[in-house]
């Protein structure tokens, strides 16, 4: 559902994505490894139209159509289908949890795939916490948040950085669940993480990243079996 191909990206003069190249494929939940520093999160927001780029980046929608989305700007890349959530979660501090959520639909359409209750029916926490500020909230109710902010935009491909850094075991989780839901529903994911364990348990296909360009594209087994790769570009 999602091809990109040569995409090189750069803040300022400094070139940091060197013809990365790889698809997202429709209800998949797609890992994107990779140590601090080796692009991930710039390849995240080269799809959602937060840096800049050159290359393809296409987006096929339900009814074939094909889109392109480099030049696009982010509220036009959210429109077409394309959720983010962003290493720093980009909650409203002020407003509550329940006011977070409504702010993550879109206006005039009702999700077909996610509604509040299945944030608070996953999330007990947040049903909690409905009325309370979210500035106060731990940082991992702060996730879960962020995380169901996204979905109420009714997303076909949601990105999502680094969402169980940090995070307590048991919350590690419940944000699986939630990843695991979203296959259900036919919604793809692509997941930066820097360590393997959660994709290992969860991800259909796995993409290591390293000095900006993809060095691995196969299954979570497959680069838990290749020692030398993982040595040189991932978190051990
Ligand atoms: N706003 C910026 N201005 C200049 N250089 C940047 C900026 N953001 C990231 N970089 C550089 O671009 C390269 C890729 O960073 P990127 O954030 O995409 O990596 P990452 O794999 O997601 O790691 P991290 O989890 O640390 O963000 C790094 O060398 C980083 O220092």
């Amino acid at each position: 559902m999602l091809r990109i191909d040569q995409l090189h990206a750069y803040y300022g003069k400094s070139h940091v994505l060197h013809g990365v190249q790889f698809n997202v494929r429709k209800g998949e939940i797609l890992a994107l490894l990779g140590r601090n520093g080796s692009g991930r999160s710039t390849t995240a927001k080269a799809i959602l139209g937060l840096v800049d780029c050159q290359g393809d980046i296409v987006l096929t929608r339900a009814d074939g159509q094909e889109v392109k989305l480099v030049g696009k700007k982010p509220y036009e890349i959210a429109h077409l289908g394309i959720g983010y959530v962003p290493e720093n979660r980009d909650i409203f501090p002020k407003l509550t949890v329940h006011q977070n959520l409504m702010l993550g639909e879109k206006r005039g359409h009702q999700s077909t795939r996610w509604s509040f209750e299945d944030s608070y029916r996953l999330f007990p926490r947040l049903r909690e916490r409905q009325h309370t500020e979210a500035g106060v909230l731990s940082g991992g109710e702060q996730q879960m948040l962020a995380l169901c902010r996204a979905l109420m935009g009714d997303p076909d491909l949601v990105v999502i950085d680094e969402p169980t850094e940090g995070l307590a075991p048991k919350i590690v989780e419940q944000v699986g669940e939630f990843l695991l839901t979203l296959r259900e529903r036919g919604v793809s994911v692509l997941l930066i993480e820097q360590k393997l364990t959660i994709a290992l348990e969860i991800a259909d296909r796995c993409l290591l990243m390293g000095h900006g360009s993809i060095v691995f594209d196969g299954s979570a087994q497959e680069l838990k079996a290749n020692a030398a790769i993982r040595k040189e570009w991932l978190e051990v």
